[in-house]
């Protein structure tokens, strides 16, 4: 009997060993002799290979960038969700995103590393990525000009109240948290309106479930499959409940415009003024035969991933930004500079509605668009499946198998000497220099908002990011209210940004030193 147990237990440990190891290891087959990076001689290389870049990657994707895209050739990286990619030469990244999407999609990347079909399990994600590209595309960029006025006048309450009004001392503010504060308010303000964006129980609560859906997809795609199940209902959790908050808060609001909309349908003379985007999107929603039975709750989903799309990178990018300005080389005059082209353009109060004022800052959108190059939130991306059942041979005549992912270092193509001058540099005016240059080819594709294979930020192809004119409108009002009215003390060294996987992002301890400017 005791035999009989003793074989039980060691079938039962040896069985468990086996997909243990199956489960934490890669077949490195599968990539039919690419070169790996950073893969050493060791036992469970792959394993460890997966687990060290993923506190550093940008390091690991740089080397490798250097010893084998540069010379034309795509290596594989591990991978801590144990699903490694082969990315992918920077002259490779036309092909890529023209590729069919039966042969390459973006769909499965999205399910399984942004974990977008659990984290909204209540949607169809697909149905609503492209419900939202749809009305940002159609809907609120075309009618920036008309919310330009609300979101200057938000982004003028916000930084007030974020930044403070003491013009006699210095103060320090955690930098990620304020402009999270005044990111979420402008934000919210363009989208739903000015009742919401002064409801603090809504900004807390809309906050709290953009955070939680952060953590959640950015953690959940990172997970090895062995703990995702377990790991992605830990995640899920709290960010359910955050989201049910959310939308008890919403739904009334959006039942409200609904009525209001209908009410104007019977009857033309009502027709209401309000440029939110929320109203517009309801009119275009009731309008559409193959939306107007849509109810409220559908509605709110829709725009809680909306929300979530519009605030979570713009506070990151406007952080990174006032820090790449501030510990810019003070022979630049970077903050002076730009304060000044500020003054020549905002010179009364009406200014600030004005779509042509924004035009004017040359220097402000070259510096946003240097600072998305030099600290790119990505330090990977454009991240597609391979989903023809034949697979896919590469430009260099590899095959790889159904289900590989392939992408583009994104960070190291930025870094990359050849296609920018002094690259780990922060040059707040490179861009506004090289509109100049009529000799430099792209100098006319310079703008914050333009797409190149050599600038990723926004992505590129046809999933480029659709609120990338928002995103700059936003921005480009921040540096101009603040130049204007604030002081921010230099700091001589920028913090180090903190790398998890796929994200970039600035640390959250970093604070800085404010003052309001004493009025004249
Ligand atoms: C500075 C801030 C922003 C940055 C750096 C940024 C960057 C990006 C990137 C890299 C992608 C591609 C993601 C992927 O490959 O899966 C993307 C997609 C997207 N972004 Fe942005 N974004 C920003 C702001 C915004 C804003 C303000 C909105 C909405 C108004 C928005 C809406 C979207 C949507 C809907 C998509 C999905 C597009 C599609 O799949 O067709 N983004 N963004």
């Amino acid at each position: 009997m005791d035999a009989y147990l003793g074989i039980t237990l060691l079938c039962t440990l040896l069985a468990v060993s086996i997909v243990f190891v199956r489960c934490w290891t890669i077949d490195t087959a599968f990539a039919n002799g690419l070169p790996w990076a950073d893969l050493r001689n060791e036992v469970f290389q792959t394993t460890r290979a997966s687990l060290r870049q993923l506190a550093n990657c940008t390091q690991v994707l740089q080397d490798a960038y250097t010893k084998h895209s540069k010379k034309g050739q795509p290596f594989v990286v591990s991978d801590s969700s144990f699903h490694p990619q082969i990315m992918l030469p920077h002259e490779y990244i036309k092909w890529l995103t023209t590729q069919p999407e039966a042969i390459l999609s973006v769909w499965p990347v999205r399910t399984e590393r942004r974990a977008l079909g659990a984290m909204m399990s209540t949607v169809d994600h697909k149905e609503t990525v492209a419900f939202i590209d749809k009305i940002v595309g159609r809907f609120l960029t075309p009618n920036l000009d008309n919310v330009q006025a609300d979101v200057s006048d938000e982004m003028g309450a916000s930084i007030d109240s974020a930044m403070g009004l003491d013009e006699d001392t210095w103060h320090e503010v955690n930098l990620m948290q304020t402009f999270k504060n005044i990111g979420d308010r402008t934000g919210v303000r363009a989208l739903f309106g000015l009742v919401l964006c002064r409801d603090q129980h809504f900004l807390r609560v809309l906050t709290r479930y953009k955070t939680l859906m952060g953590i959640g997809v950015l953690l959940s795609g990172h997970l090895p499959p062995i703990i995702r199940p377990v790991g992605g209902l830990l995640l899920n959790l709290p960010f359910r409940i955050y989201k049910a908050r959310v939308k008890k808060a919403l739904t009334p609001v959006i039942e409200e415009r609904m009525q209001k909309v209908k009410c104007e349908q019977d009857d033309a003379t009502l027709e209401n003024e309000s440029q939110d985007f929320l109203t517009q999107s309801v009119k275009v929603i009731m309008k559409d035969k193959g939306t107007a039975h849509r109810s409220a709750d559908y509605v709110a989903d829709q725009f809680l991933v909306l929300s979530f799309a519009t605030l979570a990178s713009t506070s990151l990018v406007a952080s990174n930004l006032f820090l790449d300005i501030i510990s810019s080389a003070p022979s630049l005059d970077a903050y002076e500079r730009l304060r000044s082209e500020a003054v020549s353009v905002f010179k009364c109060e009406n200014d600030w509605a004005d779509p042509a004022a924004l035009k004017k800052l040359v220097l402000t959108d070259s510096a946003i668009r240097e600072s998305l190059r030099r600290s790119s939130i990505q330090t990977r991306g454009l991240l597609r499946a391979v989903v023809s059942p034949d697979g896919l041979t590469l430009r260099n005549g590899t095959h790889v198998p159904r289900g590989t992912w392939l992408g583009v270092p994104v960070q190291a193509v930025h870094m990359d000497g050849d296609l920018y001058d002094k690259p780990y540099e922060y040059h707040p005016f490179r861009f506004a220099k090289m509109r100049l240059e009529k000799s430099v080819p792209g100098h006319d594709k310079a703008d914050a908002t333009d797409i190149s294979d050599t600038f990723l930020a926004w992505s590129y192809g046809r999933y480029a990011c659709p609120g990338r004119w928002f995103a700059v409108q936003n921005l480009k009002l921040m540096i101009a209210y603040i130049t204007l009215k604030y002081e921010i003390e230099p700091i001589s060294k920028r913090p180090e940004s903190v790398v998890f996987g796929d994200a970039n992002v600035p640390s959250m301890s970093t604070s800085i030193k404010v003052r309001r400017r004493t009025r004249a």
